[in-house]
């Protein structure tokens, strides 16, 4: 594993917007871990563990600072009493994996004394978090036989198609996605079961995913249905001509380059973190394609993870996960009124409930009632 101990970096200057970070090593199991709480003012910070080979320490902190930011404007959005936060964990996700590295990894999270609640992202599986669970309740997403809530990637991907109905109401005054056509970067939790929605809905879909077989899966499953799937190279996703493209992979791929190439009429995916600079909607607007919000398209997963704390319920879920539709339509609303970006809609709309909320907390009542309901 690469050193990453040579780094010189104002660390107080890069976290000037976050309320705490937590650098969490473990010699013996190797686990290499930073946990960011960006703004707890909705209730403890929450949000998943990402598990990636990292090429340098300050590629970790940049990504686990710009997360969890994110993730405070999703728990806003998703209207769900927590605040932002994100961890990751410095490794690769096909080799590092271990239990003790989970339970080391569980009990930095219990040393937060119900500050921060967590679960799974890209690189990290339910099973993984079973683990962690030995050392801490503050885990969000178990298993269903561990009375979790289970995969999160089924509310997840149920909330991007939501999302692309509501983006197809705005495009087509309609939700028909029949013929419509999708390009789907990542194919896997989430990316795949959207793919398998969409070609359920009759669409036909282009596909690409740097593991081939995941690709090879959705191509049989297409000719099982009868409906048309297409392969497409990893970069050439980006120019395929489309009325949709849906990112499911990894941040930043949305930028000036990748924008050049695109022939879509709007972005609609999972991925946390697509525009890799926030001027980028501008550009996107000024070239007329519609971008959905990421935060409000994927928040599908943390309403059923914070759902799952007050006792499991899929149909809670499902019904609180459709809202993304309402909230969807009235973001396009206040940008196509006010003249401004999807992003900057979304984000006031989240601001907004934000302030609301901190002028609630300062309400005094000697007997307060517990707010967030924790796992004993
Ligand atoms: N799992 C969930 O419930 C939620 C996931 N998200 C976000 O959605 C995205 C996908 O999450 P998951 O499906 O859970 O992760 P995952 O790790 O299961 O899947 C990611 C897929 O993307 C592929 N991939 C990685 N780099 C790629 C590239 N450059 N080009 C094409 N494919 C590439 C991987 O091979 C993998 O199949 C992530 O950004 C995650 O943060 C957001 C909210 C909830
Ligand atoms: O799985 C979780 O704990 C929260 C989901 C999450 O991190 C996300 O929505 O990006």
């Amino acid at each position: 594993m690469e050193d990453f101990t040579n780094n010189s970096i104002d660390l107080f200057d890069k976290m000037k917007n976050h309320e705490q970070v937590v650098f969490c090593n473990d010699p013996k199991t190797g686990l290499k871990a930073i946990i960011a709480i960006h703004d707890t003012t909705l209730g403890p910070a929450l949000g998943g563990t990402r598990m990636r080979n990292y090429a340098s320490f300050e590629e970790a902190l940049d990504d686990v600072l710009k997360l969890s930011e994110g993730m405070t404007y999703k728990c806003a959005a998703a209207d769900v009493d927590f605040g932002g936060g994100k961890a990751v964990i410095i490794g690769d996700p096909t080799k590092d994996k271990t239990p003790e590295l989970f339970r080391a990894y569980g009990q930095f999270v219990e040393s937060l004394n119900g500050r921060f609640y967590t679960g799974t992202d890209m690189g990290t599986e339910l099973e993984d978090f079973v683990h962690s669970y030995k050392e801490t309740n503050c885990i969000a997403g178990l298993p269903e036989e561990y009375d979790g809530g289970g995969e999160t990637s089924i509310p997840t991907a149920y909330g991007v198609l939501y999302s692309i109905k509501a983006v197809a109401n705005v495009l087509w005054g309609n939700e028909d996605l029949t013929g419509r056509r999708f390009a789907i970067q990542g194919l896997g939790k989430v990316g795949f079961k959207v793919a398998e929605h969409l070609l359920n809905e009759g669409a036909d879909i282009y596909v690409t995913d740097i593991n081939e077989d995941t690709v090879k899966k959705i191509i049989d499953i297409s000719e099982q249905l009868g409906r048309k799937a297409v392969a497409v190279k990893n970069d050439d996703i980006y120019s395929v001509e489309a009325d949709f493209l849906v990112p499911c992979a990894i941040g930043g791929i949305i930028n000036e380059q990748t924008i050049n190439q695109l022939q879509v009429k709007a972005i609609t995916g999972a991925a946390n973190n697509q525009l890799l600079h926030k001027e980028s909607a501008l550009t996107l607007k000024k070239k007329g394609i519609l971008y959905a919000p990421d935060y409000i398209v994927s928040s599908g997963g943390i309403i059923q993870v914070t759902d799952e704390l007050y006792t499991p319920n899929k149909k809670r879920v499902l019904a609180k996960t459709k809202a993304i539709y309402q909230l969807l339509l009235e973001v396009f609303e206040e940008a196509d009124k006010r003249d401004i970006t999807t992003i900057e809609a979304a984000n006031q709309i989240c601001q907004n409930r934000i302030e609301a909320r901190r002028d609630r907390n300062s309400f005094f009542s000697p007997k307060k009632r517990r707010k967030w309901q924790i796992r004993h």
